[in-house]
């Protein structure tokens, strides 16, 4: 049985996320991840339509066209916009922009009743934009924790890490521990500096934080409350199916 939901994807730099989803079941499932879009056949051809988007490799996107042609199932790609349901960007050449940060942004706008907040995602990369009653005022680009780790070992002769997790950002005893430590706590300076920056213009917004790393961002260390979303990207997407 063909066309029971619509599947929507999102192709980041490290992995494929997708979740299904139909309005008017309010079917929402979990995003899943996938590592191919061979991966995702099964979920393309008994798919009604499927929302796209891919700041990944394009090669990405030309598979799964491929499946879906084959199996005669609509896909439509979401493309950052210099304004969208309500939402204006502050980017000079709009389609520089990731259209996951405009998908997030998109996503945060409906559900902030405030209309002014910042979106962390901390994925490969990570993004921060800020938003004021609609109007986007800009954003950031940063290395994620991987590409913070990564950049060390690679640049160093005696740094080295080691697989285990550490559980809280404080000061440690080991190379391995405190590498782990500094990069978190780069990400956490990261969103402190950004609401700085946000509450000299703005007094009151909402936090969003989405991407698959977003647990290195805790409520505890924040005196504004933040609001966790597992993808606010595939969220985004939710607003063009119709
Ligand atoms: N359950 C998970 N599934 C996938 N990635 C995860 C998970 N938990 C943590 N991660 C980390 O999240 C990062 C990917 O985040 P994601 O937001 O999917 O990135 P991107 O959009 O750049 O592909 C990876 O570095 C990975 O280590
Ligand atoms: C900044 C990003 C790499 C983040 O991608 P991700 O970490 O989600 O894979 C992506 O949004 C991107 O390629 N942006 C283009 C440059 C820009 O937004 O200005
Ligand atoms: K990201």
């Amino acid at each position: 049985m063909s066309g029971s939901y619509n599947l929507l994807i999102d192709i980041g730099n490290s992995c494929i996320k997708f979740r299904k989803y139909d309005k008017g079941s309010q079917l929402s499932s979990r995003a899943e991840t996938a590592s191919s879009p061979e991966e995702l056949k099964q979920h393309i051809e008994l798919a009604e339509k499927i929302y796209l988007s891919c700041v990944g490799r394009r090669s990405l996107v030309d598979d799964i066209n491929k499946i879906a042609t084959s199996n005669k199932v609509e896909v439509i790609e979401a493309r950052t916009q210099a304004a969208q349901f309500g939402l204006s960007n502050a980017y000079s050449v709009t389609s520089n922009m990731g259209v996951d940060r405009w998908l997030a942004m998109l996503a945060a706008n409906t559900k902030s009743k405030l209309k002014s907040f910042i979106v962390v995602d901390v994925g490969t990369a990570i993004t921060v934009d800020a938003v004021a009653d609609g109007q986007h005022l800009g954003g950031w680009i940063a290395p994620g924790f991987r590409l913070l780790r990564d950049s060390l070992f690679k640049n160093t002769q005696n740094v080295f890490g080691k697989d285990e997790e550490i559980s809280e950002i404080d000061f440690q005893k080991d190379t391995p521990e405190c590498v782990e430590a500094g990069c978190k706590a780069q990400i956490v300076g990261l969103l402190h500096t950004a609401i700085f920056t946000l509450s000299k213009k703005n007094q009151d917004f909402d936090i969003f934080i989405t991407g698959g790393n977003r647990n290195i961002l805790k409520q505890e260390d924040f005196a504004y409350p933040l609001f966790f979303h597992e993808n606010l990207v595939l969220d985004g997407l939710t607003l063009f199916v119709d």
